[in-house]
């Protein structure tokens, strides 16, 4: 199988290869911005599409694969920050508080695409207005979902999760193999 990560995410690129190593990547030039949906999971599931099939139209006969992630706080959709104040607010939404993840997952192979989307419930301890200073001086929170990283020192404030964790980290590689393994 030719199979291509349509993704610049290290996290995937590592999830990715406990199922394969034989794959190679190149990241789609999607443009996310002003794609909308009804509500969060179906928000994911369109860009983790949009990244998927924008490879695939480049690369007849393999399979591509693209994903998308974001945080949702009481159906308020939290992608990256794009500032230190933008971190911030996202983080103290997220204090003492339940928020859900939501990574989308597409696959095809130019004839035919599937995807699903896989949700995981975080809990998170108050977080204090000196942890969440400290904590967006570092370049941690900016490239992530939800302005944290929950395989990083966000695991620190960690109450509980239900769910798959790696859906966190943006591939739930179960149900990610489980879908590749169909094509
Ligand atoms: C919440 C959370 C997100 N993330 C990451 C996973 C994703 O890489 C990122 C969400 O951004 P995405 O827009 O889903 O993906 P990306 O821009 O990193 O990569 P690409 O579009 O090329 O596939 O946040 C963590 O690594 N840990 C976490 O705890």
């Amino acid at each position: 199988m030719n199979l291509i990560l349509a993704s610049g995410s290290p996290r995937r690129k590592e999830l990715l290869s406990l199922y394969t190593t034989d794959f190679t990547i190149c990241v789609s030039d999607f443009d996310e911005s002003g794609v909308t949906a009804p509500t969060p999971a179906q928000l994911v599931e369109k860009l983790a599409r949009g990244k998927c099939l924008a490879v695939a139209k480049d690369h007849p006969g393999a399979v591509v694969l693209g994903c998308d992630t974001v945080v949702d706080v009481g159906g308020e959709v939290f992608g990256k920050p794009h500032s230190v104040e933008d971190a911030k607010r996202m983080l103290r939404a997220l204090s003492g508080a339940a928020h859900e993840v939501h990574t989308g997952v597409c696959v095809s192979d130019g004839v035919r695409t599937e995807s699903f989307v896989d949700s995981c419930r975080v809990t998170f301890f108050p977080i204090s207005e000196g942890e969440i200073d400290a904590y967006t001086a570092t370049k941690e929170p900016y490239d992530k979902a939800g302005a944290y990283a929950i395989q990083g020192r966000a695991a620190l404030w960690l109450d509980r999760l239900e769910g798959d964790y790696y859906t966190i980290m943006g591939l739930p590689v179960s149900r990610t193999a489980r879908l590749l393994s169909r094509f």
